[in-house]
């Protein structure tokens, strides 16, 4: 049983269908970073709040949740829980802070593995359920307020990304101290993937505990290995995740939920993330949709995507036409394996109108 009682049934799984591998009767759709601050409501709700304030506050954070849900009534299929990534990295003891219009900032990051800090982060033994309590609390109020309208997912980063953020300190465009712990400290390095790859499964569980019905580990970095480095920091990661989740949901008495990747960048491995054992693979917008599907053969994946969100500063032709090609190139053997998203999240300066073309020619084109 999943179910708590308290929730309502749903109105509107779909998107459950689709990545189960259901032959369905439309293409179901949800966006990366649907909530946010493209939309207007976003910063009247937030305030004066900083964001971690928000994510910690259950009442704020499922606000945030239904915001696109309640503006695009009927034309998503899903609910991401506002949350970040980065919370991994606090509850390992790391601090993070927002930094307005500069994104995450960590005062300390991990410098060598010899620096204290990476020892101290070794061995603290994390308490994933009392260090990230207010995210279940926050997914357990957003289901009741959900009513059963769209189902709501679940996610984490992936332990290559998450160590990038806590190694880099922040956002970076060129990877030094990314790369000097792969290149210099590799075992350090996959001892801490390893560490990570840990609490991630166990952050999952708690979220599917608390009423998440899918989730998706974003691995936004993975564009900056090579195939080899990817094979070897990435994605035995990937795969610790999607091997140990389903037994330990078992283990607390839980159903299965699909599992979604996004290897954002690393099209070049395609075929063997259709291996790693997540029934959808999410796409960017480098690889093209009917090339996807020639690599996916007849393996049951369900892909996810993916059109350049760039698209949304054009025209609304231009989002038609993109929207054509994907339903062709997706669709080639019929309505099953596609879940529409875009190929990586909105950003601020999106019209949130604009996306809402965008999700209806998914919903029209798809169910002709
Ligand atoms: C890399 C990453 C992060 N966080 C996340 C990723 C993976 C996805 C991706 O690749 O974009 C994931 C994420 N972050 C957020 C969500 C919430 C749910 C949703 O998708 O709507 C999700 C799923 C909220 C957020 N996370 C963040 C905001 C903006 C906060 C604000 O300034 O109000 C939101 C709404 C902040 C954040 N958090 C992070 C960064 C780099 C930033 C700053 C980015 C920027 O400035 O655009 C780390």
């Amino acid at each position: 049983m999943t179910q708590l009682e308290e929730f309502e049934p749903l109105k509107n799984d779909l998107i459950l269908r689709t990545a189960w591998g259901q032959d369905v009767e439309r293409t179901p759709i949800w966006i990366m970073r649907q909530a946010g601050r493209y939309l207007p409501e976003y910063h009247e709700a937030k305030g004066k709040r900083d964001f971690f304030e928000c994510c910690r506050d259950p009442e704020v954070s499922s606000t945030l949740t239904l915001q696109p849900i309640e503006r695009f009534e009927g034309l998503l299929d899903a609910a991401i829980i506002f949350s970040d990534i980065l919370v991994i990295p606090q509850a390992m003891g790391m601090i993070v802070e927002m930094v307005d219009k500069l994104g995450p900032h960590f005062p300390n990051p991990l410098k060598s593995p010899d620096d204290g800090q990476y020892e101290q982060v070794m061995q603290k033994r994390v308490d994933v359920a009392a260090e990230l309590d207010y995210v279940y609390k926050a997914i357990t109020m957003t289901r009741k307020k959900l009513k059963g309208r769209v189902p709501l997912i679940g996610f984490c980063g992936a332990p290559w990304t998450l160590l990038c953020y806590m190694v880099e300190g922040g956002g970076t465009k060129i990877f030094k101290e990314s790369k000097k712990w792969i290149y210099l400290y590799p075992d350090a390095a996959k001892a801490l993937l390893q560490k990570i790859s840990e609490v991630c499964v166990e952050h999952l569980a708690l979220q599917v505990k608390a009423g998440a019905q899918m989730i998706q580990v974003f691995d936004s970095w993975a564009g900056e290995l090579s195939p080899s480095t990817y094979k070897y920091f990435s994605e035995p990661y990937l795969a610790y995740i999607s091997k140990h989740l389903p037994p330990k949901l078992k283990e607390m008495g839980l159903d299965p939920v699909p599992m979604i990747v996004f290897a954002k960048g690393a099209n070049q491995s395609l075929d063997s993330i259709c291996n790693l054992g997540y029934e959808v693979v999410g796409l960017d917008w480098l690889v093209d949709p009917a090339e996807a599907v020639k690599i996916r053969g007849d393996r049951p994946i369900v892909f996810q995507g993916n059109a350049d969100p760039g698209i949304l500063y054009g025209s609304h032709a231009s989002i038609t036409e993109t929207v054509e090609h994907m339903v062709k190139g997706f669709h080639g053997d019929g309505k099953k394996g596609w879940i529409g998203n875009l190929g990586h999240g909105v950003t601020p300066f999106m019209k949130p109108d604009d996306l809402k073309f965008y999700l209806s020619e998914v919903k029209r084109l798809s169910e002709a």
